[in-house]
C-alpha cells in the first residue's frame, strides 16, 4: 500500500541527513517540505523564533504537546543543556512511530521522552510518570481547541511556576481564538505575539509567548 507522508518525511531524512547532526535533520525535513510536500512543522521561520525562546529561557524541563514527526522536538532539544528533559506528548501511534525514528537519526533519544496519549488524560499524571514538579517551557502545537483547557489543566495540577513560559504555534492559522481572548486577558500572564508566516507559505501566522506571573 501507499506509504504515509510521515513515512516520506522520515526517508528523506534517513537520505539526506547525518546520523547524529540535528541541525541537518531540522534541514532535510525543511527541504523536503518546502520542495516536495508541505507538512505540519512549526518550520524554518517560525523555528527562528522558537529556538530563540528556547535558548533564552534555558529550560531544565520542557512539555512539548504534538510531537507530529519530530521536527519541533529536535529543534528544541538540540537547544537544552545536558541535565534537562523534553517531554512530548502525541497522539497518534503513527506519528509517534515516525518521530521516535527521527529522534534517534538525530541522536536525542537521551533527552527526549515521547509519551502517546491525549493530553487530558497526561498532564495529571506527568508528576508521579515523571517525577517532574514544574515546567519552565511548554511549547503547545497539538489540536488547537485543547490549548486553552490544558493550559488550564496544568494551572489546576501545578505545572506552572512563576516564570513558566507558554509558547503556541498556530494563534492565527489555523487559530486558537479562545485560547489568545483567555491568556491575552489574564492578569495572570504576560503575553507577546511573534508575527510570522504558516510553515514554508505566505499566510499570516505566529507564535504567542506567555509568562506565567503565579
Ligand atoms: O492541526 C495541527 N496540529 C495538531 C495535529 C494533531 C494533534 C493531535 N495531538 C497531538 C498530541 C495530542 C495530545 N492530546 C490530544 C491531541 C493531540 C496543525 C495544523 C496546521 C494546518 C493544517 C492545514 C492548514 F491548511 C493550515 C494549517 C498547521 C500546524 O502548524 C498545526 O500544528
Ligand atoms: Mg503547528
Amino acid at each position: 500500500t501507499r506509504s504515509t507522508r510521515p513515512q516520506r518525511l522520515l526517508a528523506a531524512v534517513q537520505k539526506n541527513a547525518t546520523r547524529g547532526d540535528p541541525r541537518s535533520v531540522v534541514r532535510a525535513i525543511d527541504q523536503f517540505c518546502r520542495h516536495k510536500e508541505w507538512a505540519m512543522n512549526v518550520g524554518d521561520e517560525k523555528g527562528c523564533i522558537l529556538d530563540s525562546v528556547v535558548s533564552e529561557a534555558n529550560p531544565t524541563y520542557v512539555l512539548e504537546l504534538g510531537t507530529y514527526c519530530g521536527y519541533s522536538t529536535v529543534r528544541i532539544a538540540s537547544l537544552l543543556s545536558p541535565n534537562s528533559k523534553l517531554i512530548t506528548v502525541e497522539f497518534n501511534p503513527e506519528y509517534a512511530k515516525i518521530a521516535r525514528q527521527v529522534i534517534a537519526w538525530a541522536g536525542l533519544q537521551d533527552k527526549i521522552h515521547l509519551v502517546e496519549g491525549a493530553s487530558g488524560d497526561l498532564i495529571p499524571k506527568m508528576q508521579e510518570m515523571f517525577g517532574v514538579k514544574t515546567f519552565d517551557l511548554v511549547f503547545l502545537d497539538h489540536w488547537k481547541d485543547r490549548y486553552l483547557p490544558d493550559t488550564k489543566l496544568m494551572e489546576k495540577c501545578g505545572l506552572l511556576r512563576k516564570g513558566s513560559i507558554l509558547l503556541a504555534d498556530n494563534v492565527i492559522c489555523p487559530g486558537t481564538p479562545d485560547y489568545l481572548e483567555y491568556i491575552r486577558n489574564s492578569p495572570q500572564y504576560e503575553s507577546q505575539y511573534f508575527k510570522s508566516h504558516l510553515e514554508y507559505t505566505k499566510v499570516e501566522d505566529g507564535l504567542e509567548k506567555s509568562v506565567f506571573l503565579g
